[in-house]
């Protein structure tokens, strides 16, 4: 299985972007990992938010093909322990799953459309994070679940 991670425009802080290739080249240790960034749509702020996010998924929708499992990060999703998602990603693997997407929204989050493709929601938790922060603490959570289903001393219960 490959895990896609599809953000919405480019990491604008260095700290962040040093956190999201610190984590990204720990966990391909373990799986194929893609971190994808949609660049950000021109005359932005010239739009409304409605429009903006029918633009961003439409451009989000094109990247997904119809095996995929598409997973939204939603602050109104589900919630998981670090242990509970490691097992989700454990059962993703075993089901014979080609790719696994996680999808971050933009600023105002995703459109109706995607959320009816995707096929679930999760969230990191019910505070609102930037699409710029979530990132490096996404894929840090990834990392985190192949350390615990290969039982390495990383996470510490
Ligand atoms: C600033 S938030 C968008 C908030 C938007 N008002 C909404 O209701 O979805 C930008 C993106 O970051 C991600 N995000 C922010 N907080 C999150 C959380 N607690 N759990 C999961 N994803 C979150 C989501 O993908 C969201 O689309």
């Amino acid at each position: 299985m490959q895990i896609k991670l599809i953000t919405i425009g480019k990491t604008d802080h260095k700290a962040i972007q040093q956190l999201i290739e610190e984590y990204s080249s720990r966990l391909a240790h373990y799986i194929r990992f893609e971190f994808e960034i949609i660049p950000d749509l021109k005359n932005s702020k010239s739009l409304t938010e409605h429009t903006q996010k029918e633009k961003e998924g439409e451009l989000i929708l094109k990247k997904v093909q119809a095996s995929d499992e598409v997973i939204l990060l939603d602050e109104r999703g589900k919630s998981f322990s670090s242990v509970e998602f490691s097992e989700f990603i454990q059962k993703k693997m075993n089901s014979g799953l080609k790719q696994l997407i996680f999808v971050i929204g933009g600023p105002y989050g995703f459109s109706e459309e995607v959320y009816q493709r995707a096929n679930g929601k999760i969230s990191l938790s019910k505070m609102t994070f930037s699409h710029q922060m979530i990132r490096p603490f996404f894929i840090e959570q990834v990392y985190r679940a192949f350390t615990i289903l290969r039982n390495e001393p990383y996470h510490h219960e």
